[in-house]
């Protein structure tokens, strides 16, 4: 979410330094001793082995999937406790937290988020009957009800010892990836299942083609609507394309991937971003439309640097530059959640008008037949061990790690917190 400055006791508080330490004492070693299929590291694991596949290419029989969303407030009064949730450890008084709440006010308390997780795990379990594949779905979130634990204890109650997770978040860095990874961790150690439940996690799909056809799709259609709209609109030099996604401190967005690729500035995520966004412009058809990578909803205390430019301020220097009309395309964001409805459709949609500017949101991908058979198709990748050069995958930096690498997407303010379908540090 935009605007709000929570910077508060902040990332480099003594607290949150003394909860990381501890975090690394407390859990048992279960590594060596656990019956769990190569490549998978056990929860707590605190010295795991340095080593092991990237892809996992031996079939696992799992037992369930495990469907992992953010979370969002279903009305006026879990606003503050959800937002105490999201920003839990971080030591931020609820008067500051309200600031950021009038986003979720202004629409009677409520995200959508929760309702397009739950419209996702039935088109997804629509699509399993479909395709005769006998995996429950299990839905639980980072941040809100039905929360991770219940959703173990769930699992644990139906006696599943084998799930592969999908978290509803394509691309690499600590807060799209390994947060997800710690989040299993802790609710493992929660419920008692930890070394008893294995978790396994699907690869980061920013460019599997079910999650990038509706991205294609919608910057064609955008493009050709705007056309419509605009006779004699020129789009090589009259229109611009801004994919859209949520900024990140750049200390985080540096240390995302693996360390040994060596990305360099906004390292994995914003390699990610720009390498989806050039498939997109050349399948939308749209080689000769300039356009360019844009951050968004950007938080912290002012003197922490976070990706950029910010979407509206790209926007701003748009007229000068000859352009009648922009797309926005929401790249980061797998549906219309908050960050979409408020800081694209309401402010970059505004600040696009204030500056004279025609200008469509693409949609996300939400439950789009591409996507939902995408995500089983990641999900059969795993259960039938497909090898790594039948994967598909739309840019050259994947197929992605099902086993993500030592110190992958860690926090650089946080540093080390064990996390599953990993290798550690
Ligand atoms: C990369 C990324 C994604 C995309 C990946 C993914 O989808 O997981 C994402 C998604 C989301 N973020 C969401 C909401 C929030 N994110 C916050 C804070 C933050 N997000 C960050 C990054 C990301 N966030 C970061 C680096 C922070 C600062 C934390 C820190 O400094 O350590 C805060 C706290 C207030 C504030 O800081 O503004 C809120 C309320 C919602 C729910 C929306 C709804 O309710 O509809 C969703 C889907
Ligand atoms: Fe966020």
């Amino acid at each position: 979410m935009a605007a709000a400055n929570l910077g508060g006791v902040g990332a480099d508080s003594p607290e949150r330094a003394a909860a990381a330490a501890a975090h690394r004492g407390v859990k048992a070693p279960t590594a060596t001793s656990a019956p769990f299929a190569p490549g998978a590291v056990v929860a707590g694991a605190t010295e795991p082995a340095q080593s092991g596949p990237e892809h996992v290419e031996q079939p696992v029989a799992y037992d369930a999937i495990l469907l992992a969303g953010f979370g969002g407030p279903e009305g006026q009064d879990d606003v503050i406790p959800f937002l105490r949730n999201v920003t839990r450890g971080r030591g931020i008084p609820d008067e500051r937290l309200e600031e950021v709440a009038h986003h979720y006010r202004h629409f009677g308390g409520v995200s959508p988020i929760n309702e397009h997780n739950r419209q996702l795990k039935a088109a997804l379990e629509a699509e399993l009957a479909r395709r005769g594949v006998d995996l429950p779905v299990i839905w639980g979130n980072r941040n809100w009800d039905p929360y991770m634990n219940d959703a173990l204890r769930e699992a644990g109650e139906r006696g599943f010892t084998k799930l592969i997770a999908i978290a509803t978040s394509a691309y690499s860095s600590y807060s799209s990836c390994r947060q997800y990874r710690e989040d299993y961790a802790d609710a493992l150690e929660d419920t008692g299942l930890a070394g008893v439940v294995q978790i396994d996690k699907v690869r980061q799909f920013f460019d599997h083609p079910g999650f990038v056809t509706p991205f294609i799709e919608g910057v064609r259609d955008a493009l050709a609507e705007l056309e419509a709209e605009h006779p004699g609109l020129d789009r090589a030099t009259q229109v611009e394309v801004l994919f859209a996604t949520h900024s990140i401190p750049t200390a985080d967005a540096a240390k995302s991937g693996p360390a040994e690729r060596g990305f360099g500035e906004g390292g994995a995520y914003a390699a990610q971003h720009t390498a989806v966004a050039e498939v997109v412009m050349r399948e939308a058809g749209a080689s000769e439309v300039p356009w360019q990578l844009v951050y968004q909803s950007r938080s912290g205390p002012p003197t922490q640097p976070w990706l950029e430019p910010d979407v509206n301020d790209a926007i701003a220097e748009l007229p000068a530059a000859g352009r009648k009309a922009v797309v926005i395309v929401p790249l980061g964001f797998v549906s219309d959640h908050m960050e979409v409805m408020w800081d694209l459709d309401e402010e970059a949609m505004e600040t696009a008008e204030e500056h004279g500017l025609a200008a469509i949101r693409v949609p996300t991908p939400g439950v789009h037949p591409a996507y939902v058979s995408g995500l089983v198709d990641l999900v059969l990748e795993r259960v039938n061990g497909t090898p790594t050069a039948e994967r598909p995958h739309l840019t050259d930096l994947g197929p992605w790690y099902d086993v993500c690498r030592p110190g992958c997407c860690e926090n650089a303010r946080l540093g080390f917190k064990p996390a599953l379908a990993g290798i550690a540090p």
